[in-house]
């Protein structure tokens, strides 16, 4: 089993090879299945003489049956089928030529063979293989010579398996050779003799001197029985001559094993004894193994195979079930006294011929090919690593770059184009919040209508068919449609100032259908908006801010730009986004807006989000923007360095702030409309104690505010209706004004009762009463909630007031005491106690 020196074998799909016996296959090798041919050998003269019949037949060429001859044995025919069957009258040369001619002939084109012999022992394997490995050889030879234009190498081996020991059949010493394991080369036989052969006599010669090696005896069954496995291989290197002593030439190599097994034997059969039947154990454990490994690899299964259990399956493994092309032929004896031998050889190859193996073309570089193949496929691959890219290609990257940045300046431009319009529709909303705020505090109302530019977008539709008040929504709803660059004119809400005879305005809202007339519609006039569409605004002020940084932060990761603070951002600092508060700060309504207390007084920016670059004038832009914000918000954050955390959040300060506006427009309303009513105020005190800015908190105030209206416009006309006198209020202005002016002297009264004198002088000096005029206290009284404009004195009457009543703290309870509760569980009225502490809390909208 020698090793091919030098030589690396590679694998090669059949069909490339310059003959494939079978035809290819489609990949790198073909799977087939091994040939399993049964061999009858006639009855020997023993046999004969013994009078036992023969009790297998060859029914045809695949089958052989057992039929028992023994009438007084019957025994159902049993059928085998097999690839190919013999009969006892087929000589040598047909089972070759018909059976394993194929497989054995592979060699020559490259691909492994191997032929077995399996059977019992007498039953003919040596007589079977010997003339089979002629005759291979001599079709080799044949072959060799009918193809001058390749070269040949024929070399041989040959090895016994003998009680486990393996041996050299050609070597000069009988030493024991030992199996090694090669990653290429499989299991091979050290120092195992090869000799390349001459010419067919040579190799004769050489069979000859295995056979007289080769370990025989004589048993009971057989005369020159072979007591080991012999395994006789003639490796085939071919090559084309024209490449022969270049560099790159190539051969295929190949071998063809010749095995010829030991037979199975019973002992008591053999009837042998001593040597013979440690040798007939040694043979049976042996072809146990292999009979296991063939049985596990016909299961098809990935199970273990044992091939390791003995020398000569560990040596066979490549033949069964490995890299080779592998017949099997089964011999028999017919004779009744191996009926069971035979059944079992029978069924040994009916497990055989399952099994699949995966036999390639062999094909073999030199080192030295080997070596320059591999350096030639390096240096390619160099070559194409420094390749640079063609200019062609080079233009293409180049262009297609050149598009990408014109798409995103063009998507720059178009975000700088939106922004400065929402920053200028945030400013004109605003600006009108701020006139309406001025407006409502003059105590006039407007009539609404849709803006005289805005009128041909509600002509063109069915307007008739709308309210005055959906004519609001709609025209709200018609400019976010039309919105674009350029329109944001039609969104300037400060022309719905403008009188209409069509407009609708509170008092009409409110004498009308009160069912009809939605909170959402009384917000839209006081901000100029419907909530719908100023969520929509801000959602449209927010866009273009997340594309622009989402952009910018696209570019930044493309461009691998470091983003800083913009130099223009930081320099708006100071600025303040409400112009139309700017110029109103000097009354007290604007700067309580401005100096807003409550929730945003206590909100610190995170670190920003945004990395803006320097550089970037797109983000300074955005930046100048949120940076103003901050520095409105963040009025009370002295020297506070604005930060931005997020679109997300600068929206949602935007509607915290358009809230806490219309909040603050509500309230100033409702403080107008108490003192036009006489409210109590004990009531205006509660009320105006109990929200704290919640968003809910307006749908209470619009209540309160209907009511008002409703009382301040019924008033004129006589008396309430008693079913909408709630609370407080009273049935007549007079009855009111009585009532405030007993509440005035109550509270004077009170000032005694829970204050100190201490207290009440300081008391004296903050509201202006002269400590040494009479009824002072009175005079304090009197002066409580008078200036309707101005948020200070409001909070400071209302404190006042909760202290001198003992009210502490606002709650839920109020809310149902004003009938403003909408939960449907009624809860006890607070049960008052007395205080002579300042503690309540201070509402944030005032
Ligand atoms: N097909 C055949 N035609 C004629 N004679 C045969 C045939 N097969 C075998 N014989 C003869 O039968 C005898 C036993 O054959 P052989 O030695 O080849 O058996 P074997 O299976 O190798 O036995 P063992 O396993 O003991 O070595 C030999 O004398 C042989 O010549």
């Amino acid at each position: 089993m020698g090793a091919i020196g030098g030589d690396k074998l590679l694998e090669w799909d059949m069909m490339g090879g310059p003959e494939a016996v079978n035809g290819g296959g489609g990949g790198v090798g073909k799977l087939d299945r091994i040939q399993v041919l049964v061999r009858l050998r006639p009855l020997s003269e023993k046999e004969i003489a013994r009078g036992e019949p023969a009790e297998w037949e060859c029914i045809n060429d695949t089958t052989v049956m057992f039929r028992s001859t023994f009438p007084d044995r019957p025994t159902a025919p049993t059928a085998y089928t097999f690839d190919r069957v013999f009969h006892s009258d087929c000589s040598t040369k047909e089972v070759y030529e018909q059976g394993v001619k194929e497989v054995a002939l592979s060699v020559v084109s490259g691909i492994n063979s191997s032929i077995f012999a399996y059977g019992q022992t007498s039953s003919g394997k040596t007589y079977t293989m010997t003339g089979v490995t002629e005759h291979t050889v001599a079709d080799i030879y044949d072959y060799i010579s009918k193809h001058e234009e390749k070269a040949f190498v024929l070399k041989f081996s040959a090895i016994e398996i003998y009680n486990e020991v393996v041996r050299d059949l050609l070597g000069a010493e009988n030493t024991p050779l030992r199996l090694w394991d090669d990653a290429e080369k499989g299991t091979y036989v050290e120092n195992l003799t090869e000799v390349v052969l001459r010419d067919w006599n040579h190799l004769k010669g050489l069979i000859s001197v295995c056979e007289a090696q080769r370990r025989t005896g004589e048993t009971f069954l057989n005369e020159k029985s072979s007591r080991s496995h012999q395994i006789l291989r003639l490796t085939v290197e071919s090559s084309a001559r024209e490449f022969l002593g270049k560099d790159k030439s190539t051969k295929l190599v190949a071998s063809a094993n010749f095995v010829d097994l030991a037979g199975s034997e019973r002992a008591s059969q053999a009837l042998s004894a001593g040597a013979r039947l440690k040798e007939g154990c040694h043979i049976n454990k042996s072809l146990l193994a292999l009979g296991t490994v063939i049985r596990k690899l016909s299961m098809g299964s990935n199970a273990h195979i044992p091939y390791r259990d003995s020398k000569l399956t560990r040596i066979l493994q490549p033949s069964l079930g490995g890299n080779a092309r592998t017949a099997i032929i089964c011999t028999l004896s017919p004779a009744t006294s191996h009926i069971e031998q035979s059944r079992n050889t029978l069924l040994f190859g009916s497990c055989a011929k399952e099994v699949v193996t995966n036999a390639q073309v062999n094909v073999v570089m030199s080192d030295k090919t080997l070596v320059k193949q591999l350096q030639k496929e390096v240096a390619r691959l160099e070559s194409e690593l420094r390749r640079p890219a063609s200019n062609s290609t080079l233009e293409a990257l180049v262009k297609e770059k050149d598009n990408q940045i014109k798409k995103m300046e063009k998507e720059i431009k178009d975000l700088k184009s939106q922004r400065d319009s929402a920053h200028s529709r945030l400013q004109n909303l605003l600006r009108t919040v701020g006139d309406r705020s001025k407006h409502l505090g003059s105590g006039k109302r407007s009539t609404r209508s849709p803006p005289s530019e805005l009128a041909p977008e509600i002509s063109r539709d069915d307007s008739s068919q709308i309210s005055n008040d959906d004519s609001d929504l709609y025209k709200e709803v018609r400019c976010i449609e039309t919105y674009g660059p350029g329109q944001n004119e039609q969104l300037d809400v400060s022309a719905g100032e403008s009188s209409s005879p069509q407009g609708s305005n509170m008092n009409s809202d409110v004498r009308g259908n009160g069912s009809n007339v939605s909170v959402n519609s009384r917000r839209s006039r006081l901000l100029g908006e419907t909530p719908v569409t100023l969520e929509q605004h801000l959602e449209n002020i927010r866009r273009p801010f997340v594309s622009l940084t989402r952009d910018v932060g696209a570019h930044n990761s493309s461009g691998s730009r470091v983003l800083g603070r913009s130099r223009s951002c930081r320099s708006l600092t100071g600025s303040t986004m409400f112009d139309a508060t700017e110029g109103d700060e000097g009354t007290p309504l604007h700067r309580s807006m401005v100096d807003f207390p409550g929730r945003l007084e206590g909100y610190n920016r995170r670190g920003s989000a945004l990395n803006n670059d320097a550089e970037s004038e797109t983000l300074s832009r955005a930046g100048s923007i949120l940076s103003e914000v901050s520095t409105s918000k963040g009025a009370t954050k002295a020297n506070g360095d604005p930060e931005f955390t997020g679109i997300g959040e600068f929206v949602a300060e935007l509607k915290e702030m358009a809230q806490v506006h219309y909040q603050k427009h509500l309230i100033i309303e409702i403080i107008e409309l108490w003192h036009a009513c006489s409210i109590s105020l004990v009531h205006r005190t509660y009320f105006f104690l109990l929200f704290k800015g919640d968003q809910a908190d307006s749908i209470y105030m619009e209540v309160e505010l209907r009511r008002l209206s409703f009382l301040r416009d019924t008033y004129p006309r006589g008396s309430t209706p008693s079913n909408v006198v709630v609370g407080s209020l009273s049935s007549s202005p007079v009855a009111s004004a009585k009532k405030l002016q007993r509440e005035r002297d109550m509270l004077a009264r009170q000032m005694q009762k829970q204050l100190t004198a201490e207290e009440r002088e300081h008391l004296y000096t903050k509201w202006g009463v002269s400590l040494d005029s009479k009824k002072r206290k009175l005079q304090v009284a009197r002066r409580l909630w008078t200036k309707t404009k101005d948020l200070e004195h409001v909070r400071e009457s209302a404190s006042l007031v909760a202290s001198l009543i003992g009210l502490q703290e606002p709650g839920q309870v109020l809310r149902e005491m004003f009938g403003l509760s909408f939960a449907p569980q009624q809860q006890p009225p607070p049960r008052r106690r007395s205080s002579n502490g300042w503690k309540y809390g201070i509402p944030s909208f005032g």
